[in-house]
C-alpha cells in the first residue's frame, strides 16, 4: 500500500505531482451541501453481515504513520444500499484533528466534525483488494462522523484502549474480536452517496462513498486519546490526518432520505 514514494499531510499540495490520480476530477473528500443533494429511493438500508466478531478472534491494529488501521476478516460483508454486489471487509481506520481543531475528512454544509471512521470494503467480484482498488466500483468506504458526547463509547474503547501499545509508526498490536457494527451509527438507512477516491495517495478514483447522516458519539477523553497518543513517521504527533475537500467537478451527491 501507500506506494514506495513518501508523502505526508504536510505536503498534500504536491501529492498530484507524485501520484497522478490525486489530480483527477473524482477526488475525495468533499463538502456535502445538503441543499444540493438528490433523494434516490433506490438507496435502501445497508446490511452488514458477520460483523459481530467473536472475542476469540484477534485482529491486528497498526500505526502506519498516517492513521491506525484495524484489519477486518473478509467474511464480513456489506450489501444492499444500492451496491451492485456484496463487498468484503478489508480494514477500518480513523481520521482526527488536534486539540485546536477538528479532523473529519468530509464536511457537511462546511461543518467539520471531530473525526471520521472509514470502514473499507472491496467488491466481492474481485479476488483481492489490490485488484479491486484499481477498478471502477472496486472499493466501498462507509464513513461516519465522530462527535464529542458525554458518555464513553465502549465499542471505540475496544480499539482506543490499545493506542498506548502502538505510539510509533510501524507499531502493531492485537485487538480481541467485538461487534464492528457498534462503531457505526445505529441507523444504516440514512446516508449520502457519491463516487470518489481514496483520500490519500495513490488517490485511486474507484471508491463508492457512503457518508452516514447520523453521527457517532465518543467521550472528550476518547477524542483526546486519539489526538495525543500517536506519532507519525516524521517524529511529529500523528494529528490532523485529513485531506481538504475536493471539487465535485459536476458530480451529484445522492441521499437515501428525502
Ligand atoms: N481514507 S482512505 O481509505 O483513502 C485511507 C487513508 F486516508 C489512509 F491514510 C490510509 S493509510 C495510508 C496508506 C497506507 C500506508 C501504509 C500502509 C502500511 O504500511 O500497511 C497501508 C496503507 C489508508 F490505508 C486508507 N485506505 C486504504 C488506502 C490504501 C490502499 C488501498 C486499500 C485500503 C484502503
Ligand atoms: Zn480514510
Amino acid at each position: 500500500h501507500g506506494g514506495s514514494k513518501h508523502w505526508s499531510y504536510a505536503d498534500k499540495a504536491r501529492w498530484a505531482s507524485a501520484f497522478p490520480h490525486c489530480g483527477g476530477h473524482m477526488q475525495s473528500p468533499i463538502n456535502i451541501d445538503t441543499a444540493s443533494t438528490h433523494f434516490d429511493p433506490q438507496l435502501g438500508p445497508l446490511l452488514l453481515s458477520d460483523s459481530n466478531l467473536p472475542p476469540g478472534e484477534s485482529l491486528s491494529l497498526r500505526n502506519n504513520g498516517h492513521t491506525i488501521v484495524l484489519e477486518l476478516p473478509e467474511n464480513m460483508t456489506v450489501a444492499g444500499g444500492g451496491f451492485p454486489q456484496p463487498y468484503r471487509a478489508a480494514q477500518l481506520h480513523l481520521h482526527w484533528g488536534s486539540k485546536l481543531s477538528p479532523g473529519s475528512e468530509h464536511t457537511v454544509d462546511q461543518r467539520r466534525y471531530a473525526g471520521e471512521i472509514h470502514v473499507v470494503f472491496y467488491n466481492s467480484r474481485f479476488r483481492t483488494i489490490a485488484e479491486a482498488a484499481g477498478e471502477r466500483g472496486g472499493l466501498a468506504v462507509l464513513a461516519a462522523f465522530l462527535q464529542v458526547g458525554s458518555e464513553e463509547n465502549e465499542a471505540y474503547e475496544d480499539i482506543l484502549e490499545h493506542l498506548n501499545d502502538i505510539p510509533e509508526e510501524g507499531g502493531s498490536t492485537s485487538v480481541e474480536g467485538f461487534d464492528i457494527a457498534k462503531l457505526l451509527p445505529e441507523s444504516l438507512d440514512r446516508y449520502f452517496r457519491y463516487n470518489g477516491s481514496l483520500t490519500t495517495p495513490p488517490c485511486y478514483q474507484t471508491v463508492n462513498w457512503t457518508v452516514f447522516n447520523e453521527t457517532v458519539l465518543l467521550s472528550p477523553e476518547q477524542i483526546s486519546d486519539l489526538e495525543d497518543t500517536l506519532w507519525d513517521d516524521q517524529d511529529g504527533h500523528l494529528q490532523s490526518n485529513f485531506r481538504l475537500p475536493q471539487s465535485l467537478h459536476g458530480r451529484k451527491v445522492l441521499a437515501s432520505f428525502p
